[in-house]
């Protein structure tokens, strides 16, 4: 069985409805930003916190689990700058609580969800999983102190992991039951799509003075279906043995700006959208573009989705719940 914590949020839960299709899943999540709707009536559910020992001790008894996905965290880089604590404790304190539980009960495959905000400000045009890890705020520090973590676990307690640094998630479900559902909305595509569907007057462009070819900044945008592929393959390897340790980036591999992403909503819904241009949002790096070539290379994952692929399918998702 495998134990995915985060389950009800976006990522986990667009995991978790293809795991079912292959393996038993238990979901814990509290419910704090997911939504219970979410998780696929297949998955057993677990309300409860990650970091609260005793839930998992319940848990680790009564499943017999062979591995873990952890996606529950904490993850708006602005609030992270503004309350820190929350995040070194939601993240980093109870992922601790949670291994140090995994191997008291001899439960040694991972899989996490880390960021591209490892990264910091990088100096490259395609990031590898080499580049210098020099994270500008609290929410990149707490997943760079998880991963140091899982390595030193490795080294000491044979714990054998895959560390997923996702670029920018987007994109629904095919099946149009799940997608994008975050409560404030900060991200550009929903908010975009909640625009051009008259919730939102307008979409604001933060800094239009990036050293960029239209001075918006650049982001690589993947798919959370391609996201979800990329952890069955992780997990499989995992459980095969065919991997001890690894860490990938998850992206495109290729940048869209910010002007470009409003251009293919407009194209992709036939709306035109009112465009305020502001100041830079503190924080945000100029430009990140994955390179995936090591996940490509050893676990034969391939992102298949296009821009306007993840847009179509955010989309119906935004246009059939009206929100
Ligand atoms: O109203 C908006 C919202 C966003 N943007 C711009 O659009 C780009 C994408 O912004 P998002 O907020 O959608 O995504 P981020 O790149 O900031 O965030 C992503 O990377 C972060 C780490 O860097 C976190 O992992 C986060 O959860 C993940 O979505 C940025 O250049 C941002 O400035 C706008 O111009 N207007």
């Amino acid at each position: 069985m495998i134990l995915v914590v985060g389950g009800a949020g976006y990522i986990g839960s667009h995991v978790v409805k293809q795991l079912v299709e292959t393996k038993p899943v238990v979901v814990l999540d509290n419910l704090s930003t997911g939504h219970r709707y979410a998780v696929d009536k297949r998955a057993v559910f677990v309300h409860g916190d990650l970091g609260d020992r005793a839930t998992l001790v319940r848990m680790f008894e009564k499943y017999p689990i062979d591995a873990v996905m952890h996606f529950a965290a904490n993850s708006l880089v602005g609030e992270s700058v503004v309350e820190p604590m929350k995040y070194y404790k939601n993240n980093v304190a109870a992922t601790l609580t949670l291994l140090e539980t995994m191997m008291e009960y001899g439960v040694k495959r991972f899989i996490f969800s880390s960021t591209a905000a490892v990264y910091g400000i990088p100096n490259v045009d395609l990031i590898t999983e080499d580049c210098p890890t020099n994270p500008i705020n609290p929410y990149g520090r707490s997943k760079l102190m998880i991963e140091h973590m899982l390595s030193d676990f490795a080294s000491a307690y044979d714990l054998r992991y895959v560390v997923l640094r996702y670029f920018n998630a987007a994109g629904a479900h095919e099946s149009g039951d799940i997608g994008e559902d975050h409560h404030p909305e900060t991200h550009l595509i929903p908010l975009i799509l909640q625009h051009l569907l008259g919730l939102r007057d307008k979409i604001s462009v933060f800094g239009t003075d990036y050293d960029t070819p239209d001075g918006t900044c650049i982001r690589d945008y993947i798919h959370v279906t391609d996201l979800a592929e990329a952890h069955i393959l992780a997990l499989h390897a995992l459980l095969s043995d065919e991997k001890k340790t690894a860490t990938y980036n998850l992206g495109n591999g290729l940048g869209y700006s910010v002007k470009e992403v409003i251009d293919m909503c407009e194209r992709v819904t036939g709306k035109k959208a009112t465009i305020e241009y502001t100041a830079r949002r503190p924080g945000d790096p100029e430009r990140l573009v994955a390179s995936s070539e090591n996940i490509a290379r050893e676990l034969g994952w391939q992102a298949t989705r296009s821009l306007e692929d993840i847009i179509a399918s955010a989309w119906r998702w935004h246009a059939s719940k009206r929100g």
